[in-house]
C-alpha cells in the first residue's frame, strides 16, 4: 500500500494481524502527515480507544518524532492529556492505543459556535495552562501547541494530543520543528526566525495565539502566503475586535510579546488575574491521579482474568510494559474513577 496519508488508494484491509483478537478497528476519525487515527474498541473491556496507525516507511525521518512522542507519553499521566494505553511494534507498523476524545477537536467546537464567550474561553485555557505547566514540570515543551492537537472527552473536559514535537531537556532545542511540521500559524518569532535554546516560553507564545482563536473566532496572524504569515508574525501585530475586554487584550498582549525574555510565563499565567476572574484560586497542575498508583480492585479483577495472584499480577504490571495488560489495567482504572462497572469481557 502507498504510503498516500490522503487514503486515497486505501485498500479495505480487514485489520491489522498484531490488533487481532485484541482490538475492533472501527472508522478513521483522523488523518495526519505521520499516518491516520482510528476509533477501535479495546475487546476484553469494550471501551472505545483511538490508535493511531504509523507505516514505518511512510515516516521516513519523522520516525524519530513518533519514537519521542511514544518516550514522551509514557512519561505523562495528567487529567489534561490524553493516556497512552498500549504500544505495538511490528516490522512495519507503529500502533499507539490512547484515550478517545468523543468531543473531537476543540477547533471543531470553537468554528460551530463562531466564537467563545469569556468565561467559556477561561475554562478551557485554564485546562491547557493546566496541561502546559505540568509538561514544564517534567522538563518538556510541547512546541506544536495548536487546535488539533486539542480535543474535548464526552464530558468537555481537555486533553492535549500529539507530542511528536514535544522535547526534553529545555534549552538548547533544536529547530527542527518548522522544518517538521507544517504551517507556523501558531509558532513563535524566536522559531520561525530559527534562533537557538527556545524553551516553554514557544509554548507560552502558542498559548496566546490558541487563545486570541478561541475568543475571537479567527487567527491573529494568517496568510495562505509563507512569506506574508513570516511577517506578519515577526512584525507581531493582530486585530483588537471590539467584542475583548481590556483584561482579555491586556493578557493576549503579554503572550504575544515579540521577545521571548519579556514575555509572560507559564508560572506568571498560572495565577494571572485573568486566568483566576470568577474562579479565585490559582490554576494547579498536579496531576489528580497518577496511574502508576495501585487499585486493588483493578489488579484483583484483572489477577482474576489471568489465573494470577494479585502480587504476581501487579508485579508484571508495574513493569509499564505498555501492552495489553497496561491498556485493560489503565482502561479498568479510568472506569472506576468515573464509577463505571468495573468488568472484563468473557473471551469468547
Ligand atoms: O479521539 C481522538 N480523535 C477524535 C475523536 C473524535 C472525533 C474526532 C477526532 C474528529 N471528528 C469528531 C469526532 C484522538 C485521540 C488521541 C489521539 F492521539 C488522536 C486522536
Amino acid at each position: 500500500m502507498g504510503c498516500d496519508t490522503a487514503g486515497k488508494t486505501e485498500m479495505k484491509v480487514s485489520g491489522f494481524l498484531a490488533l487481532k483478537n485484541l482490538y475492533i478497528l472501527e472508522k478513521t476519525i483522523g488523518t495526519g502527515g505521520f499516518g491516520k487515527v482510528k476509533l477501535a474498541t479495546h475487546i476484553l473491556t469494550g471501551e472505545k480507544v483511538a490508535i493511531k496507525i504509523m507505516e514505518k516507511a511512510c515516516l521516513g525521518d519523522d520516525l524519530p518524532r513518533i519514537e519521542q512522542e511514544i518516550k514522551a507519553l509514557k512519561q505523562f499521566s495528567h487529567h489534561h492529556i490524553c493516556q497512552l494505553y498500549q504500544v505495538i511494534e511490528t516490522e512495519t507498523h507503529y500502533f499507539m492505543v490512547i484515550e478517545y476524545c468523543s468531543g473531537g477537536e476543540l477547533f471543531d467546537h470553537i468554528v460551530e459556535k463562531n466564537r467563545l464567550s469569556e468565561m467559556e474561553s477561561r475554562s478551557f485555557f485554564r485546562q491547557i495552562l493546566s496541561a502546559v505547566a505540568y509538561l514544564h514540570s517534567l522538563g518538556y515543551a510541547h512546541r506544536d501547541l495548536k487546535p488539533e492537537n486539542v480535543l474535548l472527552d464526552h464530558d468537555q473536559t481537555l486533553k492535549l494530543i500529539d507530542f511528536g514535537l514535544c522535547a526534553k531537556p529545555i534549552g538548547g532545542l533544536d529547530v527542527q520543528l518548522l522544518t517538521s511540521c507544517g504551517s507556523p500559524t501558531y509558532a513563535a518569532p524566536e522559531l520561525i526566525q530559527g534562533k537557538k535554546y527556545l524553551g516553554p516560553e514557544v509554548d507560552v507564545w502558542s498559548m496566546g495565539v490558541l487563545l486570541y482563536a478561541i475568543l475571537c473566532g479567527f487567527l491573529p496572524f494568517d496568510s495562505d502566503r509563507i512569506e506574508v504569515l513570516y511577517r506578519k508574525i515577526l512584525r507581531g501585530r493582530y486585530e483588537e475586535p471590539a467584542w475583548l475586554s481590556q483584561g482579555s487584550k491586556r493578557l493576549i498582549k503579554r503572550m504575544l510579546t515579540l521577545d521571548p525574555l519579556r514575555r509572560v510565563t507559564v508560572k506568571e499565567l498560572l495565577n494571572h488575574e485573568w486566568v483566576q476572574l470568577g474562579y479565585n484560586e490559582p490554576v494547579s497542575f498536579e496531576p489528580l491521579y497518577d496511574f502508576h498508583m495501585k487499585d486493588d480492585a483493578c489488579v484483583s479483577l484483572l489477577a482474576e482474568h489471568h489465573n494470577l495472584s494479585s502480587n504476581d499480577m501487579w508485579a508484571k504490571l508495574s513493569r509499564w510494559d505498555y501492552d495489553y495488560d497496561t491498556a485493560t489495567y489503565l482502561i479498568l482504572v479510568s472506569r472506576k474513577r468515573q464509577s463505571l462497572p468495573l468488568k472484563l469481557n468473557p473471551v469468547w
